[in-house]
């Protein structure tokens, strides 16, 4: 038996908060603001652009009603760099690899929006083993809701058993009420603490992953 694989993006596959920061500050130097440290920034991904936008304006203390121009200005600094400093993690590529030789079919379930997505796998020589990519605002809705994810799944053609793997507290929420087995990856941006989180098998090497994996098939049959 094989399974069907849905893959969150930033901060499971790719370590984007580099190009993600630098969009962010690009555009606060476009309205003379002084520049936020990364860490800070990375505090703000998870719920797509838009609501990263919206958290620099609270932080910032600036007029929200200029929340559409600056997600637009951000989008545009994104698109024109969102691969230049970002690396995928460590064991990725051998992890997927392994996983397609096991006949698993896979996706990608992103709320970054699906432009720069499907630029990033492409550039990071990603995008050969996935069949769908499903981001941000591919939708009207996004992740949690697990309409997001249910979307996903359905764009691919699979059997098997369904497993999402994701870094954060929004990706366990949307696994939760898909009612989906959840993977979590540790080294990406969550929030919590790891005990926190509901998952149903948590990893911090990808080179677990293939293993993690064939443990639920085992589990399910
Ligand atoms: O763009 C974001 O906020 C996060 O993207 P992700 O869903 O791939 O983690
Ligand atoms: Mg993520």
């Amino acid at each position: 038996m094989t399974a069907t694989i849905m893959f969150d993006l930033d901060g499971t596959l790719v370590d984007s908060l580099p190009d993600i920061a630098a969009a962010a500050n690009s555009m606060l130097q476009d309205i003379g603001v002084e520049s936020l440290p990364q860490d800070r920034i990375k505090q703000f991904v998870g719920k797509g652009l838009p609501n990263l936008v919206e958290r620099v304006i609270h932080h910032c203390g600036l007029p929200m009603e200029n929340h559409g121009d600056l997600t637009q200005r951000t989008l545009a600094h994104y698109n024109a760099a969102s691969s230049d400093k970002t690396v995928t993690y460590p064991g990725v590529l051998e992890a997927l690899g392994q996983l397609r030789d096991m006949g698993c079919v896979m996706g990608i379930c992103t709320n970054k929006p699906e432009g720069p997505a499907r630029h990033v796998l492409d550039a990071l020589g990603l995008a050969p083993h996935f069949d769908t990519v499903i981001g941000g605002d591919s939708l009207r809705t996004r992740k949690p809701d697990p309409a997001h994810l249910e979307a996903s799944f359905a764009a691919v053609t699979s059997t098997g058993p369904r497993i999402f793997v994701g870094d954060s507290e929004v990706d366990a929420e949307t696994a939760q009420r898909a009612q989906v087995p959840f993977l979590l990856f540790t080294e990406g941006y969550r929030k919590s603490p790891i005990s926190e989180i509901p998952h149903t098998a948590s990893y911090s090497d990808s080179l677990k992953l293939p293993a993690l994996v064939t443990q639920i098939l085992a589990s399910t049959k």
